[in-house]
């Protein structure tokens, strides 16, 4: 019933990702340090190196306070994993408030890791950002729709698109960011609907989180879809591994084993 599609076994670039568009459908996970890259390494296209990476591995309540020099950290860690797919650097937190800084922080992080491109949050207001970006040579996801950099000043993440002034305001955020040169876009928490208009209205590949099936393409946490993560599980989120289960099964049995002085035995012994 599944198509186990062949593992992926070309370098996948920017032009890669963006000819799959209506072709099939590009598929996207986090990773944050060289070991899960390695594992992800030719199984997917794309990997973010999400500022996700405060929520999951340092237990802070959203994502604001990571800082360039840790994004740059565990880039430069998922580079030594990951070869072939294509690896998006998340531009943290206040990293591009204007383009002058957006432009240098974005220089920094194609001098120091192998990142072939980074993701900002924003709509038209960031069009400019894009702009400077692009026309420097370096290529740009934007981020529209739920963006929870804005989480404090939005009073919590909120699914956006369900009125139609919305879904208008959330289209002209998508066209103005293709003008301003936007290689993807990354579409979060949007309904169905307004992400499939986006994609449909869009040159460029759509990659979606909880924004339905009709984008170009799926982005997740590799803790939530893999069971790792048990903070929270929103609605889009859906586990292909119960991770902490297997790995609280294994520790268990490695503890009765110690307990029981089972392990180690004379075939893990010198
Ligand atoms: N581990 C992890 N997974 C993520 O997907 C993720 C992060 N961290 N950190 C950055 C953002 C934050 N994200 C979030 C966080 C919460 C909701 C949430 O609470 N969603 C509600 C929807 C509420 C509504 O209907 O308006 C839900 O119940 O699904 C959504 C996305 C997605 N991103
Ligand atoms: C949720 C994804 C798109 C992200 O931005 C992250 O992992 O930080
Ligand atoms: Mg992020």
């Amino acid at each position: 019933m599944s198509i186990q599609s062949a593992s992926i076994d070309k370098k996948v670039t920017v032009r890669t990702v963006q000819k799959l568009k209506g072709v099939e459908p590009v598929t996207m996970i986090t990773a944050y340090d060289a070991l899960f890259a390695g594992i992800f390494d030719g199984e997917v296209e794309m990997i973010l190196v999400g500022d996700s990476l405060n929520m999951s591995f340092f237990a802070e309540p959203d994502t604001l306070s990571a800082t360039m020099d840790q994004m740059i950290y565990h880039t430069k860690a998922v580079c030594k994993g990951a070869r072939l797919p294509l690896i998006v650097f998340d531009m943290p937190f206040g990293s591009y408030t204007t383009p002058e800084q957006a432009l240098e922080n974005a220089v920094r992080v194609y001098q120091e890791t192998c990142a072939e491109a980074v993701k900002i949050e924003g709509g038209r207001e960031k069009a400019h950002i894009v702009k400077k970006l692009t026309e420097n040579g370096i290529a740009v996801i934007a981020h529209i729709g739920l963006k929870p950099q804005s989480v404090r000043a939005e009073g919590g993440y909120r699914v956006q698109g369900r009125s139609e002034e919305e879904a208008m305001e959330l289209m002209e955020d998508a066209l103005a960011l293709q003008e301003a040169g936007a290689f993807a876009l990354l579409l979060e928490g949007m309904t169905s609907d307004v992400a499939r208009r986006i994609t449909e209205a869009v040159e460029i590949p759509t990659i979606g989180i909880g924004a339905g099936n009709g984008t170009d393409g799926q982005v997740l946490v590799w803790s939530d879809m893999f069971g790792f993560f048990e903070a929270f599980k929103p609605k889009f989120v859906k586990r292909y591994l119960e991770g902490a289960e297997l790995i609280r099964q294994g520790l268990r049995q490695y503890r009765e084993e110690v307990k029981s002085r089972a392990f180690p035995d004379d075939e893990h012994s010198y």
